[in-house]
């Protein structure tokens, strides 16, 4: 089935100079999301990808079974607020998951908060919530079609009475109530003239500030306690110490994992907060990472990477500020990643550790830093947890490849406190012993070892012949540690394949010198990692390269891209969702300038070297050309995605069918789907994320030739 792909129009006069190196931008209007060019573009686009998604051959299989097992009850843990206990659940295919709260563990629950009814087509998210400290009020934050924009609102936590209170133009904001209730810190941007701020905008997101919201009040009333003119690029998120006395600041530039950090001791305020806070800066620089887990009077306990790539937990004593009297709780492990931590029953604190890609979780004593108990857990990840300091009991929830969730209590004010389960969750039509999960360790092209799951049914034969969905993400610190997920599953069971997820550099999987070995001007490692994944399992005869599908979303659609561009004859399809694809330019628009920290940015010579060595827009094959054929791709971008805005990836299809969809040997499709009401991902309604496996999946099947196995 040969495509006749639109021919957008090309702008040979749009040409960039970089240090000297003249960069042809001929699609860059496409960069205008607001252009009728553009819309029609879209349009087009769209009308030649539907129809080919709606004829593949599994596609009605494939929706109905993935409807049917997804329709599974899910819980978060329960947290314990004031007197009552709320939890989230989502019956199966509501769109959004539902707040109930409930006066004890074990009586009714009634429903707290329904973000459902904001919206018929559930495109209205809960992006945040916070009650306050004694359940007097609930803050929530809601964005609507996937946008990063939050708009926060007030209840009376006890009889749900709306406050006419509303923060505006709230974005990648901190939620903290001060403990007497009074009010909330907050981070929103200023007023940019002219510009919308619904998330189809690009404009580039500078000059955060941090606010007090003094409940009853107007938001122009809101004080500034603390703001950066001098550092437009900064970041800064508040949060209030257990006992209330000290606000915590913690200020970043980038997406590094390193913050100065600020505090201020309420207590010293004669007025209260009226203005900007006499902020004392514990550290005010950006050499380490610094995240507050408890204060026993001055004495704070931070988890930090300072001279620890792996992280440790740190005492520090306000009053002996100096680093010299800085000292271990809990030192660095010399293998595992120390993961989160949190303070429970006062004077635990709850520790998790990644070892090898798997999470464990243990207690340990804040006073001493011993070890206190392991807490067993199968191989896997913890996904939530619910404990507070001044409450003895805790919750966590256990998740895996093949396990929906298991949400475990533990009450440490009991003699042998052991975890037992609160809660567990199965899926109806799938067997967790039909699967078999294992973790290999493959070379990459410089000798690393990479771990990889694999996810396949019991007692497959080697022979070359299975499907693999082969998905990477690769940056940001970011580590995939093993998930459920129902579509992965069904790929497995009905389509014969092999799930492979790629642990390559970039992420968190080993801390630090694992990310740092994926970043910046070692980011072609991320790409070696993945491909040698696809080359293991070719060479192990799991599969053949006809027959592996890779998949990567936002880093990881550059991942795909990328990859894509370096080997095309190494793979049968490829689906990059939200792609970074416009490597010389992601910097400007929207939240892109955060990323340089991983990326790099091509206003300095030698990292545009680095960057325009990958872009995955700026190394596709000129125009109609015999090399080997591209493999199928499907790329997917959607209206209101304001983390990695749409014209990377309307630029790059539209490069991509020019120079490789008008080959003669492309029989391959290279389509794109815009969907419309929707992000970057957070808050998808489950009827959007249905129906975008469904398209991701058989497109897969359709075009490595996989048929429907019952
Ligand atoms: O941009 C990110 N996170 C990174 C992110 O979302 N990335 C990084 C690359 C593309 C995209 C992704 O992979 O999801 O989070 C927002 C933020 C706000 C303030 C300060 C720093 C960061």
């Amino acid at each position: 089935m040969a495509f006749k792909y639109p021919a957008a129009r090309r702008d040979e006069n749009k040409v960039d100079d970089y240090h000297g190196t003249e960069v042809p931008d001929p699609y860059c209007w496409l960069e205008d999301p607001d252009s009728e060019e553009t819309k029609a573009f879209i349009e087009e686009q769209n009308k030649l990808t539907m129809p080919f998604l709606e004829q593949c051959t599994v596609r009605a299989q494939f929706q109905q079974r993935l409807t049917e097992l997804y329709d599974y009850p899910k819980y978060s843990c329960p947290y314990k607020r004031g007197e009552r206990f709320f939890y989230f659940h989502n019956k199966g295919l509501q769109n959004q998951d539902v707040l109930y709260v409930q006066d004890s563990l074990d009586s009714p629950a009634s429903v707290f908060f329904d973000p459902n009814e904001l919206s018929d087509d559930g495109t209205v998210a809960l992006k945040m919530a916070r009650l306050s400290e004694e359940c007097e009020y609930f803050a929530y934050g809601l964005s609507s079609s996937g946008s990063d924009w939050v708009t926060v609102r007030f209840l009376k936590a006890d009889d749900l009475t709306p406050l006419p209170d509303v923060l505006e133009r709230v974005k990648f904001s901190c939620l903290a109530w001060t403990h007497d209730a009074r009010g909330i810190f907050y981070n929103c941007y200023p007023v940019t003239t002219g510009d919308k701020a619904d998330g189809t905008e690009t404009t580039s997101n500078l000059n955060q500030k941090l606010f007090y919201h003094v409940i009853g009040t107007s938001q122009s009333e809101d004080i500034l306690v603390a703001e950066f003119p001098d550092n437009p690029k900064w970041h800064s998120g508040a949060t209030v110490s257990d006992d209330g006395r000290y606000v915590v600041l913690s200020v970043t530039e980038g997406c590094e994992p390193v913050n100065q950090l600020w505090y201020c001791d309420l207590q010293q305020l004669p007025n209260g907060i009226t203005g900007l806070l006499p902020w004392v800066k514990l550290v005010n620089n950006f050499e380490a990472q610094y995240s507050y887990i408890t204060n026993e009077g001055s004495v704070f306990t931070f988890r930090t990477n300072l001279q620890a790539p792996r992280y440790r937990l740190i005492n520090i004593d306000l009053q002996k500020p100096d680093p010299a009297h800085w000292h271990n709780l809990i030192p660095q492990h010399d293998k595992d990643v120390l993961g989160f931590v949190s303070c429970v029953n006062q004077r635990h604190l709850l520790v998790n550790y990644v070892h090898d890609v798997k999470d464990i979780l243990q207690l340990y004593e804040l006073s001493s830093g011993r070890l206190v108990k392991d807490l067993p857990l199968d191989v896997g990840t913890v996904v939530g947890v619910s404990c507070k300091k001044k409450q003895s009991d805790f919750f966590y929830k256990f998740t895996s490849f093949t396990t929906p969730g298991i949400i475990y209590y533990c009450d440490l004010s009991i003699p042998e406190p052991e975890p037992t389960i609160f809660r567990q969750v199965e899926v109806k039509g799938i067997q967790p012993a039909d699967y078999q999960t294992t973790q290999v360790f493959y070379p990459s092209k410089d000798g690393t070892k990479i771990p990889m799951f694999l996810v396949h049914t019991k007692g497959i034969k080697k022979d070359g012949s299975h499907p693999v969905f082969l998905y990477g993400y690769g940056g940001f610190e970011n580590s995939i540690q093993p998930y459920y997920n129902v579509a992965y599953l069904l790929f497995v069971r009905h389509l014969g394949g092999i799930l492979a997820v790629a642990n390559i550099r970039g992420g968190g999987e080993y801390g630090q010198t694992w990310h740092k070995a994926g970043s910046l001007g070692n980011k072609q490692n991320c790409f070696d990692d993945f491909q040698c994944a696809a080359e293991f399992l070719i060479k192990e005869r799991y599969t053949s390269a006809s027959r592996i599908a890779i998949n990567g979303a936002s880093n990881g659609g550059l991942l795909v891209a990328a990859c894509v561009n370096q080997r095309p004859e190494l793979f049968g399809c490829a689906v990059a969702e939200v792609g970074v694809m416009d490597m010389l330019q992601f910097h400007k628009f929207t939240i892109g300038h955060a990323w340089t920290t991983d990326y790099g940015c091509a206003d300095k010579p030698e990292q545009f070297e680095w960057l325009y060595k990958y872009s995955p827009l700026h190394n596709l094959p000129p125009a109609p050309r015999d090399g080997a054929p591209y493999p199928a791709m499907l790329l997917l971008t959607a209206d209101h995605d304001d983390r990695v805005v749409p014209l990377h990836t309307l630029k790059y299809v539209a490069a991509l069918q020019h120079g490789v969809g008008n080959s003669p040997g492309q029989t391959q499709p290279l389509l794109v789907r815009v969907d419309t009401k929707s992000g970057h991902g957070a808050g998808k309604p489950t009827a959007k994320a249905i129906l975008e496996d469904t398209h991701i999946y058989s497109f897969i099947a359709q075009t490595l030739g996989l048929s429907w196995k019952d």
